[in-house]
């Protein structure tokens, strides 16, 4: 993960101080892209503990096309508690378009379902992308989708996604991102019979909020690990029936967590 700490290096030194919409304010730059070869581990952050099962359970609250946080509260996640309603609603947001993106004509998209069935069956097609950015729904939404666009790559019997992020909260929200992503790779992956291959992390607006400029300047000062491994331990039949308990990662040995406030 040492291309992410040298990115959080360079926002540090030639981010544009600015105002945000959430009023703390950011160092922030505009365009950055990381790589990561999933054959070669996990990608992790390593030097602060990062809280995989959130990352897990978020990621199958928007497979299963849920929008309210109930699901996430049964299973002890918090993580979007403070854009919730009072009964547990977030609008339209990643599950609704993932799974159920209503067209015209009454017509509603599995994007999701219909990216799995297109990688099995036109590998090699251009199309290959799952969006949840809906004009249309974003007044509705309690917050605009920030993993905006994914694609996905087939090639040599490996899968690759690479995930185009509009706003990325690089000290909180990114590590939770690529790995989340790395999860859905490996999942996208297994689901065609094919190896998970590169993760493409591109960001737009990358920012380091400054309430925390000591976390990341923490984090800078501790080197990085080697990364842990994934295993998916059993083959669910298909993307909709995957468990917490189906992934097992071995190796993890990060640094003590830091902790931060996140901006609302
Ligand atoms: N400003 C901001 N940053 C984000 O990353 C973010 C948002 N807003 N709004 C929507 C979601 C919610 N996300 C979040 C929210 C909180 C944490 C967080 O507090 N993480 C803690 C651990 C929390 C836990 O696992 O329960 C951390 O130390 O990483 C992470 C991602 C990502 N998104
Ligand atoms: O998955 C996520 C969700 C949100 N974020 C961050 C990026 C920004 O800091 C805020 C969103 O604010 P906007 O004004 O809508 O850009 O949340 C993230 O990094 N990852």
């Amino acid at each position: 993960m040492r291309s992410y700490l040298d990115l959080l290096q360079r926002i540090l030194n030639e981010g544009d101080k600015r105002e945000d919409r959430t009023g703390v304010g950011t160092l922030s730059l505009f365009g950055e892209r990381l790589r990561f070869d999933l054959s070669t581990g996990f990608p992790l952050v390593t030097t602060k503990r990062v809280h995989l099962r959130s990352i897990i359970i978020e990621l199958l609250w928007f497979l299963r096309g849920e929008t309210n946080v109930a699901w996430l509260h049964e299973n002890r996640v918090t993580i979007w508690d403070e854009w919730a309603d009072s009964d547990g609603n977030l609008g339209p947001v990643y599950g609704k378009q993932w799974r159920s993106w209503a067209g015209s004509k009454g017509r509603n998209h599995d994007q999701v379902a219909e990216l799995v069935s297109l990688i099995r069956k036109d590998p090699y097609s251009r199309r290959q992308i799952v969006s949840a950015w809906n004009p249309g729904d974003l007044h509705a939404m309690a917050l605009a989708p920030c993993h905006m666009m994914f694609q996905t790559y087939v090639a040599n019997n490996r899968l690759s996604l690479q995930i185009y992020q509009r706003s990325a909260d690089m000290f909180l929200g990114v590590p939770f991102n690529i790995a989340s992503y790395a999860l859905l790779t490996h999942m996208l992956a297994q689901q065609a019979d094919l190896s998970p291959g590169d993760l493409i992390w591109v960001g737009g607006d990358c920012h380091i909020y400054l309430n925390h400029l000591d976390q990341v300047q923490e984090q800078l000062g501790r080197e990085p690990r080697a990364l842990p491994q994934l295993k998916i331990l059993r083959r669910p039949d298909s993307i909709d029936d995957y468990r917490l308990n189906d992934f097992e990662v071995t190796g993890y040995e990060p640094h003590p967590s830091i902790k931060a406030p996140v901006a609302v």
